[in-house]
């Protein structure tokens, strides 16, 4: 991606879609997921930590980012995990959670991008459906994805 003097986007995309990896602690990784919500104040190595737990978990959670290969930049993030059930043979269900786009790289298809690296890998985990959470000004988005609206979320913080 080359980005123009006032900081917006422009042209081809020197872009790389790959799994995230301990070092995007560095490439701005926490300070993207922190334009989707609170991340919280933590070092480095609690970072790597809880990477290194996920790593562990990998028929469970894959985390899947962008780099701008030109700024060292991670740019967009979604998370998929991998939930066993018992019902439907011993099926297993794919959710979608924490996906953004770095606000000046929005609208370039990137969030596009990311979610289509999810629902492969889902597929490739043997997922046999994915779901997700998200707000009413996201439906359009996510229905551009191939998902379609389906019942509605509830929550209770603890
Ligand atoms: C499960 C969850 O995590 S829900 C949380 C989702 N994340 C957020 O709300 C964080 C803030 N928002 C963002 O990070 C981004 O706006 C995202 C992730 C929602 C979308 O990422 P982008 O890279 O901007 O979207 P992208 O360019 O891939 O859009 C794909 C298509 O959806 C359309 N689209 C994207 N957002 C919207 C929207 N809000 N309303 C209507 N259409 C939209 C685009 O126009 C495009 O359409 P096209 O194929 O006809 O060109």
């Amino acid at each position: 991606m080359t980005a123009a003097a006032d900081g917006k986007p422009a042209g081809q995309a020197n872009i790389l879609v790959r799994d995230l990896e301990a070092s995007d602690y560095n490439k701005g990784y926490l300070q993207l997921l922190s334009q989707l919500t609170k991340v919280g104040d933590y070092d480095e190595a609690t970072f790597k930590a809880r990477f290194d737990e996920m790593s562990k978990r990998s028929d469970t959670y894959k985390v899947v980012v962008i780099e701008d290969l030109d700024k060292r930049q991670i740019i967009a993030t979604a998370t998929l995990v991998v939930e066993l059930k018992f019902i439907r043979g011993c099926a297993k269900c794919g959710h979608v959670e924490d996906v953004v786009v770095d606000s000046t790289y929005r609208g370039l298809r990137l969030g596009l991008r990311v979610i289509e690296a999810l629902m492969a890998a889902a597929q490739e985990l043997g997922c046999y459906k994915v779901i997700l959470d998200c707000s009413e000004e996201n439906v359009p988005f996510y229905e551009k994805c191939g998902l379609t609206r389906k019942e509605v979320q509830m929550v209770k913080y603890l």
